[in-house]
């Protein structure tokens, strides 16, 4: 791992590297929060944060606003990128936001050109952890959050491997990317036109199968631009009801889609994830 830059933040350590990956065959970036006293014989939990269309590590530790009470818990927080990047990373043909560079949808591809390097699930639920508990002084303690197409993200590795996570929640998720317009655009294209395949990778469908047990908590804004045609909350909420499933979803009235949002609620999700994590 290759420090980028490092500065000092509420007693801790904000942390930019870069990796050679095997998995997305390119140099892939992550940001990294270290709270003050994490060291090899005190090692902390670590709250992994998948970011939203248009990303990179640095929307999140920038703007959340999430270091200061991550610093008073005890937590660590890895922020990756949200996807592969490089000169020869295949982006959408028309340098669409919504699909390719900034938009990998935290699966892993097998269409053309994408598969080469757009394997952003096993990147996140492998190598990524597998690093960053080799080389930081880190338990292997994990939860798992995240934002819009990483709130979708969150859930579904959540959901998929409950054993590897704690806990999860999300803000404004991409909730049954099957049925939406990102979700179709995304998923035809990186998974092909096989709709079966779709199913593993979305939120809604994979809380509906069968009943889950990991703490579950999300956070949606009524005035989010994209909470109708995109996001549909009220997807979850009926899976949920389905397999009798843990949900709670809170819902909040003149909030938009911004890390303004976010930042204004970030505390209880941290706090959440702290006492799921032993640390409160
Ligand atoms: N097309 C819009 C949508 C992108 C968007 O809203 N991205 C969200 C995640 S889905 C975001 O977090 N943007 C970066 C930021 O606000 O820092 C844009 O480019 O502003």
């Amino acid at each position: 791992m290759d420090i980028i830059s490092e500065n000092r933040a509420f007693g801790g350590r904000h942390i930019r590297y870069s990796h050679a990956s095997k998995v997305t065959n390119c140099t892939m970036t992550f940001a990294v929060f270290l709270p003050p006293f994490a060291s090899k014989d005190n090692p902390v939990p670590v709250l992994y944060w998948l970011s939203g269309l248009t990303c990179t590590d640095e929307n999140f530790m920038q703007k959340a606003g999430a270091m200061k009470l991550a610093a008073q818990l005890g937590m660590a927080i890895v922020a990756p990128d949200t996807s592969p990047r490089g000169d020869d990373v295949a982006d959408a043909p028309d340098g669409a936001y919504d699909l390719g560079l900034g938009a990998g949808f935290y699966v892993d591809a097998t269409q053309a050109p994408y598969a080469k390097h757009y394997q952003m699930y096993s990147y996140i639920t492998q190598e990524l952890p597998e690093l960053i508990e080799s080389n930081l002084p880190v338990t292997r303690e994990r939860a798992i959050s995240g934002h819009s197409m990483g709130g979708h993200g969150a859930i579904m590795i959540g959901l998929r491997n409950p054993r590897r996570y704690t806990s999860v929640s999300a803000f404004s998720p991409v909730s049954n990317p099957t049925d939406c317009p990102w979700g179709h655009k995304a998923f035809g294209a990186y998974l092909g036109e096989d709709k079966s395949t779709w199913q593993t990778y979305d939120s809604a469908e994979l809380l509906r199968s069968e009943k889950h047990e990991v703490p579950l908590l999300v956070e949606q804004g009524n005035d989010d631009q994209f909470l109708q045609e995109q996001l549909k909350p009220e997807a979850l909420v009926n899976a949920a009801q389905q397999s009798d499933s843990q949900l709670t979803l809170n819902m909040h009235d003149g909030y938009d889609h911004s890390y303004f949002f976010i930042a204004s609620f970030i505390d209880e999700h941290l706090e959440f994830h702290a006492s799921h994590l032993g640390l409160i």
